[in-house]
């Protein structure tokens, strides 16, 4: 049916192989189609010292890639940083949480102490050099107090175009889990944010048409500081196919996970911020 997608934009989770079947009740129960492709053996390392047999490669893990893009200042993509145990762990984590078995849910704010699930990855990120500026790298803790959000979108389903607010600290983080999606990057001055603070923050100048796609995969981890964090805004389509090109991706059930770090003058108003285990659970 769709001849002209080009492999390398099919994604699955087909060898998360203890993941699958609790996804798959997930999607039941959130009535999604979930049809998940085989992923192409041009994505991961196959290991030269097992013994391969002709139907059962041992798959180790997708090479890690680090995206710049030259246009969007202080935009980093980490292709595959997460292995797939690091992303069924997550995936596991949340799903073992209930926040989406309300099918009209699919947003979970999590306040104050973050799930241990949610800890470890911020650890591999803060040892993975290269996702911010030291000052931001090197913050202790990175992401403690954040209001971290764990974002599920069912086919077709988006978020709008936004800045993330300015009660949240610069460096900002957006976990890939599942399945892929195109976001979209636009100059900040095209949309209207009814807030001066964002108003040529890091004096920047781009050309207002301007649109930047960005396609986020299972495993990545997208981090923002700087101009990409206060001078673009960023949305994802709703949509059940995000073309990039010539390519095309049909949009599967995708989950995310969004980590920052709250400004302490904000912790200190906000009461919600002080009680350790609750969580928000909200329709995005
Ligand atoms: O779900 C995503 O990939 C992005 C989420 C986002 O932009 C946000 O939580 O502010
Ligand atoms: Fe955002």
């Amino acid at each position: 049916m769709y001849e002209d997608l080009s492999n390398e934009e099919l994604f699955g989770i087909s060898d998360y192989s203890d993941t699958d079947d609790k996804v798959e009740e997930l999607s039941n129960n959130l009535s999604s189609s979930n049809e998940m492709s085989e992923p192409q053996s041009s994505d991961y390392e196959v290991s030269s010292s097992s013994p391969l047999t002709e139907n059962e490669p041992t798959i180790i893990s997708p090479k890690p890639k680090l995206i710049t893009l030259p246009s969007i200042i202080g935009l980093i993509l980490y292709e595959n940083l997460l292995t797939h145990e690091q992303q069924s762990e997550l995936i596991n984590g949340i799903i073992e949480a209930n926040y989406f078995d309300n099918p009209e849910t699919n947003q979970a704010m999590c306040f104050g102490t973050l799930p241990s699930f949610i800890h470890r990855v911020i650890e591999i990120i803060s040892n993975t050099p290269g996702f911010f500026p030291d000052e931001i790298q090197h913050r202790d803790p990175l992401f403690d107090q954040a209001r971290s959000i764990i974002n599920l979108y069912r086919p077709g389903e988006g978020i709008a175009g936004h800045v993330d607010l300015p009660r949240f600290e610069d460096g900002i983080v957006v976990i890939s889990l599942l399945s892929s999606c195109v976001m979209r990057f636009r100059p900040s001055s095209e949309v209207d944010i009814d807030n001066s603070f964002y108003e040529n923050k890091f004096k920047d100048v781009h050309d207002a048409y301007e649109m930047i796609p960005v396609t986020l995969r299972p495993g990545s981890v997208l981090a923002l500081n700087g101009p990409a964090r206060y001078n673009w805004t960023h949305e994802i389509e709703e949509t059940e196919i995000d073309e990039i090109g010539d390519k095309k991706i049909i949009r599967s059930l995708r989950i995310s996970v969004t980590l920052r770090k709250m400004k302490k003058d904000q912790l200190l108003s906000n009461k919600d911020d002080s009680n350790p285990f609750s969580f928000e659970i909200k329709k995005r």
